[in-house]
């Protein structure tokens, strides 16, 4: 599903943020990408949305070559992904129902078929009883949850985490993680970037180490 071979990542003030980087995830996958500040997981992660392009070696995403897709091509790229930030980038101003339906009103769906699939995200992370509340009434751990259904709604084969559970307390964290968890045992391959090394080892699933912008650990041959 992700296929890295010699990435390199050199950002225009000439800093080296990427260092031949080689893996491969396989679709159905689930990995977590972990690295000290600065070993460059976001700048990964970026790599394949296609909000940044590398350097030198090439970045697969279910076939196809992310860095050479013509620019009408990177919406359809990024529909066949969810991806979950630190700080949700919810709406505070709409309803956890408006917030999670988002991409199905941006992609045209009926009315009636916006309402199932919102509920079946939100029954998903636990917070449909909660679907007329203000963003600003829930926890920091259900904010979170609700960026998670907002990712997952339109069913995408791919999921991408970037620092999913950076303001959350061991408890709620893990609980996320284990959300993350579920979504890959229904068959959506799973990235997640995370420094919180304790709950990674937790997991037990397989780990990419960052350090400098090389792959330490984790790396197969491509
Ligand atoms: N647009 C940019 N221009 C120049 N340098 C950048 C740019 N974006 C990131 N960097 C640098 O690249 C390096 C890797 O950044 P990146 O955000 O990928 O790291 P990270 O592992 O996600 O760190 P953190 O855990 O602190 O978020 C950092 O030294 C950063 O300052």
């Amino acid at each position: 599903m992700i296929r890295f071979t010699e990435v390199s990542k050199r950002y225009p003030n000439g800093f080296q943020a990427l260092s031949r980087v080689s893996f491969h995830l396989e679709r159905g996958g689930m990995a977590f990408l972990t690295g000290h500040s600065g070993a460059g997981k976001s700048t990964l992660l970026k790599l394949i949305t296609r909000m940044e392009t590398c350097s030198q070696g090439q970045v697969l995403v279910d076939g196809q070559n992310v860095a050479r897709l013509p620019s009408r091509r990177v919406p359809g790229l990024r529909r066949s992904m969810g991806i979950v930030f630190q700080n949700h980038h919810l709406l505070f101003d709409r309803t956890v129902f408006d917030n999670v339906a988002v991409p199905l009103v941006i992609a045209g769906l009926p009315h009636g078929e916006v309402r199932r699939r919102v509920h079946a995200a939100l029954d998903k992370v636990g917070l449909l009883s909660k679907e007329k509340l203000y963003p600003i009434a829930l926890s920091g751990g259900e904010q979170q949850r609700v960026g998670i259904a907002r990712a997952v709604v339109h069913r995408p084969p791919l999921l991408l985490a970037d620092e999913p559970t950076g303001n959350l307390d061991p408890e709620l964290s893990a609980e996320i993680m284990g959300l993350f968890e579920q979504f890959n045992q229904v068959g959506v391959t799973v990235l997640v970037a995370s420094h919180d090394l304790a709950l990674i080892r937790a997991m037990g699933q397989r780990v990419l180490t960052l350090a400098r912008g090389e792959l330490a650990q984790g790396g197969v041959p491509a």
